[in-house]
C-alpha cells in the first residue's frame, strides 16, 4: 500500500534521493531522535543494484549493528517504496569515501576487494527540509507525489503486510497494569477478527506507549491465522493517516481514485496509525469514512490508533467519530515503574546482554516519559558495552546517557515552554498550535520549538505533534532558523537566552 514507485524498476536518481530521504525520515520517526542519531545518522545510500539497495556505514561495528537491529525494518520500508528491491547490502564505507573519488581510485581494502564495483554514489539529503511557502494548513510537507510515482498495488491480494514491523508481535509485548486492557482487546481481535463490539478496535494513548506495537501484533496474528492449516496469509494494509491522505490526494491528481478505493477495500485487515492527522481534512475523512464502512460491512477488521479517544479528537466529523467509537475503545496509560522494569528486563534478555538490576532501576526511575526512549537508552548502553568490550555498569550508564539524563532532570515540559514563550511575546497560548503564519506568531512559535529541542529530550516528531501536529521537518527548520538568527542578532539571542534561564530555574 505504501508503494510510491512502480514495482518493476527503481526510480531515477533524483526520485531515489527523495525515496531514501522518506525512508530515513520514517525510520527516524519510528526509533526516535536518540536512537537515530546514535546508529542511523551516518548511513548513506550508495547504489541500487538490481534487487539490492547498497547502504554504507562508516565502521564495521556500525554496519553489523544496523544490519542486526534495523535490517528487516529497512528492507520493509524499501519494499514499501520500491517493490523491486528485495535485499539490502550493508557495507562499510571505503576510505577515502566513495563520494570523494572515482571508483577506479578506491584503495583495494580487503572489504572493498570482495565487493563488486560500485556505481557512482548517490547522496541523499539528511532529511527533507520544510518547503518554503508551504500550502498545507498544519505546516507539514506538501503532499505532492507526482502522478508518475503513484502507488500501485500489483496484486490486490498481494503482500500488503510488508510494512508491518517484524519486531512488533504479541511475544515481544510486555503486559502490565497500564496496558493490560488494550492488550486483551488486541488479543481478542486477533483470535476473532471483525466480531461485533470489537470492530473497529480503537487504541489510544500518549507517545511511545505501544499503540503501533499492539496493532502490528494483532495484524500479524490475523494475517497468519490460517497458515498452519495451509491457507494463504490474509492481506493487511497498514499506513499512517498522513500517508492515507497523501495517497488519496495523489490518486485524485492522477485520476486513479477508483483503483485506490478498490485496492484498499480488497484487504482483510486495515490498520490506520495516528488518526489525529486526519483532523480537518474533509475530503480525506470522507474517503476514509466510506472505506471504513465498506470494510466493516464486508466483515473485515479495522484497527485504528490515535493520541486521543474518539470523543476527544477535535476536527473529526461527527459521523466518523461515532463510527470510530462504535467498536472497542481501549487506552494505553502512562507506564508504571514496575512495567518499565519488566520491559527493560525483557529487552535486555532478548539482546542476550547482562544488565545489572541497579542499572535497570536507575533507568526506570529516570526515563519515565515513554517506552521508546527507555528502549533507546538501553540500546545505547548495550552498544557501548559491546563496542568497548566492558560490562554494563551504573557509572557507565550515567556517563553514556548524560545528555538524556540531563534533559530528564530538568523536567521542563513542552507545555511550560509554550506558556512562557507565549507570555513573553504576548501572544495567545493557542497560537503555539494554530496554523497561523503571521511573523508575530510564527517567530515565537519557532523559539518555543527551539527551546523544546534544547531543554527536553523529546524527539522532533514528538515536538511537532505538540505544536498542532506539525511535521518533524518543520521543527528542524525552526531549530536551525532560530540558531541562525541568534548568531546574526545579539538582541534576539539575549531574549532567547533569558527565556532559557527562566525555564531552567
Ligand atoms: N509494553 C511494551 N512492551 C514491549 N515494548 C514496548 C511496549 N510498549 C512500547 N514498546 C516499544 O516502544 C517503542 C514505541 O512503541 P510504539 O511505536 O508502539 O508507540 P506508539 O504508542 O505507537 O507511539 P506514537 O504515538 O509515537 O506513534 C516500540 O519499539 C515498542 O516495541
Amino acid at each position: 500500500m505504501e508503494n510510491a514507485v512502480g514495482p518493476s524498476s527503481p526510480p531515477p536518481p533524483a526520485q531515489l534521493a527523495e525515496v531514501w530521504a522518506r525512508i530515513r525520515g520514517r525510520l527516524r520517526e519510528e526509533v526516535g531522535e536518540v536512537e537515530y542519531r546514535t546508529w542511523l545518522r551516518q548511513m548513506t545510500l550508495s547504489a541500487i543494484q538490481g534487487e539490492e539497495a547498497v547502504v554504507l556505514l562508516p565502521t564495521r561495528f556500525l554496519r553489523d549493528w544496523v544490519r542486526g537491529h534495523y535490517g528487516d525494518r529497512l528492507r520493509a520500508l524499501w519494499q514499501a517504496e520500491v517493490p523491486s528491491i528485495r535485499r539490502i547490502d550493508f557495507r562499510v564505507t571505503p576510505e577515502p569515501r566513495a563520494a570523494d573519488v572515482a571508483p577506479a581510485a578506491l584503495p583495494a581494502t580487503a572489504e572493498a576487494s570482495r565487493q563488486p564495483p560500485r556505481p557512482a554514489p548517490l547522496r541523499a539529503p539528511e532529511a527533507v527540509e520544510a518547503p518554503a511557502g508551504l500550502a498545507e494548513p498544519l505546516g507539514r510537507p506538501a503532499p505532492a507525489p507526482a502522478p508518475a510515482a503513484e502507488p500501485r498495488n500489483p496484486d490486490p491480494r498481494g503482500d500488503w503486510s510488508a510494512p508491518l514491523d517484524p519486531r512488533f508481535t504479541f511475544d515481544t509485548f510486555v503486559v502490565g497494569k497500564p496496558n493490560e486492557f488494550a492488550y486483551a482487546c488486541a488479543r481478542r481481535v486477533a483470535e476473532k477478527p471483525a466480531s461485533p463490539g470489537f470492530n473497529p478496535l480503537f487504541l489510544y494513548g500518549g507517545v511511545g506507549l505501544g499503540k503501533t506495537h499492539l496493532m502490528h501484533a494483532a495484524a500479524w496474528a490475523i494475517r497468519d491465522s490460517g497458515v498452519a492449516e495451509g491457507r494463504p496469509p490474509l492481506s493487511v494494509a497498514y499506513m499512517s493517516a498522513e500517508k492515507f491522505m497523501y495517497r488519496f490526494i495523489a490518486a485524485l491528481r492522477s485520476q486513479s481514485t477508483m483503483e485506490f478505493k478498490e485496492s484498499l477495500r480488497s484487504v482483510d485487515v486495515l490498520l490506520i496509525d495516528d488518526l489525529q492527522f486526519l483532523i480537518g481534512k474533509d475530503n480525506t475523512q470522507e474517503e476514509f469514512f466510506h472505506t471504513f464502512n465498506a470494510l466493516v460491512d464486508a466483515g473485515k477488521q479495522i484497527i485504528v490508533s490515535a493520541d486521543k479517544s474518539p470523543s476527544d479528537l477535535s476536527g473529526i466529523e461527527d459521523r466518523l467519530r461515532t463510527r470510530l467509537g462504535c467498536g472497542m475503545v481501549a487506552d494505553l496509560h502512562a507506564t508504571t515503574y514496575e512495567l518499565r522494569i519488566s520491559i527493560l528486563q525483557a529487552k535486555a534478555q532478548s539482546q542476550g546482554v547482562p544488565v545489572p538490576p541497579k542499572v535497570m532501576e536507575f533507568l526506570a526511575h529516570k526515563i519515565t516519559s515513554n517506552v521508546r526512549e527507555l528502549e533507546g537508552a538501553l540500546n545505547r548502553l548495550i552498544a557501548h558495552a559491546n563496542l568497548f568490550g566492558r560490562p554494563v555498569t551504573l557509572e557507565g550508564a550515567q556517563e553514556v546517557l548524560h545528555d538524556i539524563l540531563r534533559a530528564h532532570d530538568r523536567r521542563v515540559t513542552i507545555e511550560e515552554i509554550q506558556k512562557r514563550v507565549a507570555e513573553h511575546y504576548n501572544i495567545r497560548l493557542t497560537d503555539m498550535s494554530s496554523p497561523r503564519r503571521a511573523r508575530n506568531v510564527a517567530r515565537p512559535r519557532q523559539v518555543a520549538m527551539y527551546l523544546a529541542k534544547q531543554l527536553t529530550s523529546r524527539s522532533l516528531p514528538e515536538i511537532g505533534r505538540r505544536f498542532g501536529g506539525r511535521d518533524h521537518t518543520t521543527v528542524m527548520h525552526a531549530v536551525s532558523r532560530v540558531a541562525e538568527l541568534m548568531q546574526a542578532d545579539s538582541a534576539f539571542a539575549e531574549d532567547v537566552e533569558l527565556l532559557r534561564r527562566m525555564l531552567e530555574t
